[in-house]
């Protein structure tokens, strides 16, 4: 599995989205994007239309991350729109499998999210259902928060179950990584790294971008 870095635009400049995607789109494998609707998470940022308005903007890949209630209703128009990934959070979802499975068949990859508190085990089933894994390093809802080591195990522990399951499932961590953190997470099993404020805090942002997949790169020994 590559390493893949995903600057996550809630550190951005909310004003100018554009050049903000376009300040990393020489490095990003993605962009991920924090849909909060302040109600899951106590934050609100943007919905579809601003999604809308990106996807023209930029042609790097949108990783939609919808930190919503009834994400059964609003995960599929995400995909329908030419997100190229969209990720719902399992404690939020109603039938995750029906919304997992609509996703892909919109053409998105699935993701399936938990916050750092929930433990991997239960969805264990549903891996075949999932292109990629998203593990909370911190409490979602905001950008720079420090990076939560008590959840390394918990990468480990899905790092393990996915190999076992369908060793073609990303898993990607999301909160509090930077230069700092990234290694451990890496070295933890991760290959898909959200940065918001390691990327968009830095004078350099596509060249933050490409510290971090070094140093995610020579911790994991994949490239
Ligand atoms: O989903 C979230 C926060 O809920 C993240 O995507 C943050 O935006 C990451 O920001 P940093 O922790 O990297 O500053």
């Amino acid at each position: 599995m590559t390493i893949q870095i995903s600057p996550s635009i809630l550190n951005a400049d909310f004003a100018h989205l554009a050049d903000e995607a376009a300040a990393v789109s020489p490095s990003a494998d993605w962009l991920h994007v924090d849909v909060m609707d302040n109600h899951f998470v106590p934050n609100l940022t943007l919905g579809l239309p601003v999604v809308e308005s990106l996807l023209k903007a930029t042609d790097t890949p949108l990783d939609c991350h919808l930190m919503i209630e009834e994400p059964d209703r609003w995960a599929p128009a995400y995909a329908e729109a030419g997100a190229g990934s969209v990720t719902i959070h399992a404690k939020a979802a109603g039938a995750p499998v029906r919304t997992l499975r609509e996703i892909r068949r919109l053409g998105a990859r699935a993701g399936l999210a938990l916050n750092p508190g929930e433990a991997v085990e239960p969805y264990a089933d549903l891996i075949g259902e999932m292109d990629m894994l998203l593990l909370m390093t911190v409490e979602p809802g905001f950008g720079g928060q420090k990076f939560l080591d008590m959840v390394l195990p918990k990468i480990r522990r899905a790092r393990e179950l996915l190999d076992s399951r369908d060793a073609s499932v990303w898993l990607q961590v999301d909160g509090g990584v930077s230069a700092e953190t990234i290694e451990r997470a890496a070295e933890a099993g991760a290959d898909v790294f959200v940065a918001g404020s390691a990327v968009y805090g830095a004078q350099d942002p596509a060249g933050a971008v490409e510290s971090l997949r070094s140093l995610a790169a020579e911790a994991s020994g994949r490239k």
